[in-house]
């Protein structure tokens, strides 16, 4: 059985393209990461993207060192997101799934800037859309526009698929004794404090009732295996 949801945004963190060896791209995982996707369609998903940069700079990372200023910083974030977006798509297209780049910040020269009209008619005709450069202004996430964005282009669901299995009552990187939860509401998720979202991503979805999955990247072909209910995740709705 399904997830009964048909037009999933898809967050993905900066981190998924990386290399074994730390290098900050990787041609096989974006091959795999793109038959995945290539699998979800045609399963009847329509799919948005959403890539972090955190693979190559995080903005409040930076900046706390001292020698450079958060928006300046973020700026390059965005940038990142920018570059890891343009490869994914030029992965879709060579795994057989038209996919096209929209970036916030705009640069016409490189690749679309988005806009929400294009975007819907692009999901419509079963196009996967990659939205670059977060949601263009600094001091955000890409966790924040991954969900500004599905409540824009009317996504049933955010799909974050990251470097655990689920939501937990605790990291359950620091805590081996950590919960998994099937389920849960955005109230909970915010008043226990569980990090794997930012809080302004869920305080958005809980305003907009978009539904967050959360599963592992980890596992073979995962984002179909998690919308087709194969593989674990949690799902907070309200
Ligand atoms: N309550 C929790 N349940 C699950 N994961 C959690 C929780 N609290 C913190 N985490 C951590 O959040 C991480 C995912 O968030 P983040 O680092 O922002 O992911 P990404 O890099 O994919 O955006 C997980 O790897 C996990 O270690
Ligand atoms: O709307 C946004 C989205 C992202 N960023 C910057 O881009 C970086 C990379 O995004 P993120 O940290 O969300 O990537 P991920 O952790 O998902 O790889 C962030 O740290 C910010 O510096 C930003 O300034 N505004």
């Amino acid at each position: 059985m399904t997830m009964p949801y048909r037009r999933i945004l898809v967050k993905l963190s900066g981190e998924a393209l990386q290399a074994p060896d730390g290098f900050w791209l990787d041609a096989q995982v974006l091959t795999r990461l793109s038959q995945d996707i290539a699998r979800a369609t045609a399963a009847g998903f329509e799919i948005a993207l959403v890539i972090g940069g955190g693979n190559i700079i995080r903005g409040a990372r930076m900046s706390a060192a001292g020698w450079i200023d958060r928006p300046t910083a973020d700026s390059m974030g965005m940038l990142a997101t920018v570059m890891n977006s343009l490869a994914l798509e030029t992965a879709l297209n060579a795994n057989g799934v038209s996919a096209r780049t929209m970036s916030a910040v705009s640069m016409p020269t490189i690749c679309e800037t988005y806009a929400r009209q294009p975007a819907l008619h692009y999901l419509e005709k079963g196009q996967v859309v990659v939205l670059a450069g977060g949601t263009g202004n600094p001091f955000f996430t890409t966790d924040t526009s991954a969900v500004l964005r599905a409540a824009e282009l009317r996504c049933d669901a955010v799909l974050k698929a990251t470097q655990v299995d689920g939501v937990y009552s605790a990291d359950p990187k620091a805590h081996a004794d950590a919960k998994r939860y099937d389920r849960l509401t955005h109230d909970e998720a915010i008043a226990r404090d569980l990090k794997v979202m930012d809080t302004a991503a869920f305080a958005l979805a809980r305003d907009g009732k978009l539904p967050i999955i959360v599963g592992s990247l980890h596992a073979p072909s995962s984002i179909a295996a998690i919308l087709e209910r194969e593989a674990p995740s949690t799902v907070v709705a309200p």
